[in-house]
C-alpha cells in the first residue's frame, strides 16, 4: 500500500488561554484521501484545533507543518446573514472571489444543489443551507476540507445524506477531510480515522470494534459510548471535570499523546 501523504503535521502543539490549557501536546497528521472525524466533549478544545489547522491561530508551543501551496476549504459550523440582506446562492457563492459560473455551477452540481443557484439564501432548508456551505468549500477545489459540524440544523435523514456527500466528494477529488463531529453513531460509516480529543488527544484509531470502555462511558455518557459502539480504542485512564488525566490512574499509553 502506497505511503498515506501527509497535508498538514501538528506537532507536540499547546494552546493556552490564560490559565486556560486548552490544547496540550497535540500531535496529529492529517493526509490526502483520508477522513479524519475530531469528536470530544463541549469545550474539549475542537474549533481551537481546527483553527490551528487553518492557520487562524498560532500555537503557544509546537510546530504546524502545511504541504507548500495547500489549498483549503473550510465550511463554517453556522451561517449568520441579516435577514434584511437579501442574498441568492449565487451571489453568496460569488462571495468567495469566484464569479465564473460554470464554477460555482459545478460546485453546486457536486453537491446535489444546483437547482438552488437562485434561491435567497434565508429560504433554505437547514440540509440546503449545509450543502451550499459545502459548495463554497469546493470552490477552489480543495486539497483538504475543513468542516466545523457539518451537519448541524439537518434532520437525521439528511445528516445520512451529507456524511455520505462527504465520502463521495473525498472518493472522487482524492482530498483530505478533518471533520469536527457530535454525531458519533452516523460519522462511524463514513470515516477513516477518528481522534478522540478532550484537550489532549485522548485516542485515535479506525473506527472498527466495539467498546465499553468505562472511561469512555465517562467521557461522553452511556448514549455516546453506545454510539461509539463500532469506534476501537484503548482508553486506560479518567478524566477529572475539566478534562485533564487523573494521575492516580494508570497513565495512558500508546493511545494518548
Ligand atoms: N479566543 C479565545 N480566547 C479565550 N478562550 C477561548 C478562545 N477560544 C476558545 N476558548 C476557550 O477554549 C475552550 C475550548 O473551546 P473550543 O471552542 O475549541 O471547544 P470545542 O471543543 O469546539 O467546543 P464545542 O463542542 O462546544 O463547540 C473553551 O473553554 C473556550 O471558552
Amino acid at each position: 500500500m502506497a505511503e498515506p501523504v501527509d497535508l498538514v503535521r501538528l506537532e507536540h502543539v499547546d494552546i493556552r488561554f490564560g490559565s486556560n490549557h486548552v490544547l496540550q501536546n497535540i500531535s496529529l497528521n492529517l493526509h490526502k484521501d483520508c477522513i479524519t472525524t475530531l469528536i470530544g466533549p463541549n469545550g474539549a478544545g475542537k474549533t481551537t484545533l481546527v483553527r490551528v489547522v487553518l492557520g487562524l491561530m498560532k500555537p503557544t508551543l509546537g510546530v504546524v507543518w502545511r504541504q507548500p501551496n495547500l489549498k483549503v476549504g473550510y465550511m463554517p459550523q453556522k451561517l449568520q446573514i441579516d435577514r434584511t440582506f437579501p442574498l441568492t446562492v449565487l451571489r453568496f457563492m460569488q462571495t468567495s472571489g469566484i464569479k465564473a459560473m460554470a464554477e460555482i455551477e459545478a460546485a453546486l452540481a457536486a453537491v446535489r444543489a444546483d437547482y438552488l443557484l437562485n434561491h435567497s439564501m434565508h429560504d433554505l432548508s437547514g440540509g440546503e443551507t449545509q450543502r451550499v456551505l459545502l459548495a463554497r468549500a469546493l470552490l477552489r477545489n480543495p486539497d483538504l476540507l475543513v468542516l466545523d459540524e457539518p451537519v448541524q440544523g439537518v434532520d437525521i435523514n439528511g445528516q445520512v445524506e451529507l456524511y455520505d456527500l462527504i465520502a463521495q466528494i473525498r472518493k472522487a477529488r482524492r482530498c483530505g477531510v478533518l471533520m469536527i463531529s457530535h454525531d458519533l453513531h452516523l460519522v462511524m460509516s463514513s470515516t477513516d480515522h477518528v481522534v478522540c480529543l478532550n484537550h489532549h488527544v485522548c485516542c485515535s484509531g479506525r473506527p472498527e470494534h466495539v467498546s465499553n470502555d468505562p472511561s469512555f462511558v465517562e467521557l461522553f455518557g452511556q448514549r455516546g459510548a453506545d454510539s461509539l459502539a463500532l469506534y476501537s480504542h484503548h482508553h486506560n485512564h479518567r478524566h477529572n471535570t475539566h478534562g485533564d488525566v487523573i494521575a492516580d490512574q494508570p497513565q495512558p499509553s500508546e493511545c494518548c499523546r
